[in-house]
C-alpha cells in the first residue's frame, strides 16, 4: 500500500473492492479511515487519509467507529493506563482478575 496526495485528510490511498482494504490493520490511532459507497458502478470500500501518510508508513484505520464512541477509546486507554499502575501495585491481583472483579467502569458520559 502507498499514501500518495498531499494528506490533507481528502486523499484516496487505497481503492477496491473489499480485498484491499480488508489487508488494512487497526490502529486506535489511525491514518485513514474508511468510506463506503454504492452507485451504478457498484460497491465501494476506499481507504481515505486522515493526515499525512510517509512513504513505507503502515496504512491503518480504526475497527472502532469514529466519532461516535472514539471518545471511549481514550477514556478506555486512560482506563487501562490506571490499572496498570495499580496491578503493578496491588498485592497479588492481576490487572486481570482486578478488571473481573469489577474495577473496570464504564466511562463517564
Ligand atoms: C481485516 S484483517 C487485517 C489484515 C491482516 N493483518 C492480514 O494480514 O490479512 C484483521 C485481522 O488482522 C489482525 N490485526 C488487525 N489489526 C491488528 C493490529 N493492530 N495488530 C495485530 N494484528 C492486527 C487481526 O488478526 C485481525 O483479525
Amino acid at each position: 500500500m502507498s499514501a500518495r496526495g498531499p494528506g490533507t485528510g481528502a486523499a484516496v490511498v487505497l481503492a477496491g473492492p473489499p480485498p484491499p482494504v480488508a489487508l488494512a490493520n487497526h490502529s486506535c490511532d489511525p491514518n485513514a479511515e474508511v468510506v463506503f459507497a454504492c452507485d451504478a458502478g457498484g460497491a465501494r470500500a476506499t481507504l481515505r487519509a486522515l493526515r499525512p501518510i510517509a512513504p513505507g508508513e503502515e496504512v491503518v484505520h480504526s475497527y472502532i467507529r469514529r466519532g461516535g464512541n472514539s471518545h471511549m477509546t481514550t477514556a478506555r486507554r486512560i482506563q487501562l493506563r490506571g490499572h496498570r499502575r495499580r496491578g503493578r501495585r496491588s498485592s497479588g491481583r492481576s490487572t486481570a482478575s482486578t478488571a473481573a472483579a469489577g474495577a473496570v467502569r464504564p466511562p463517564p458520559r
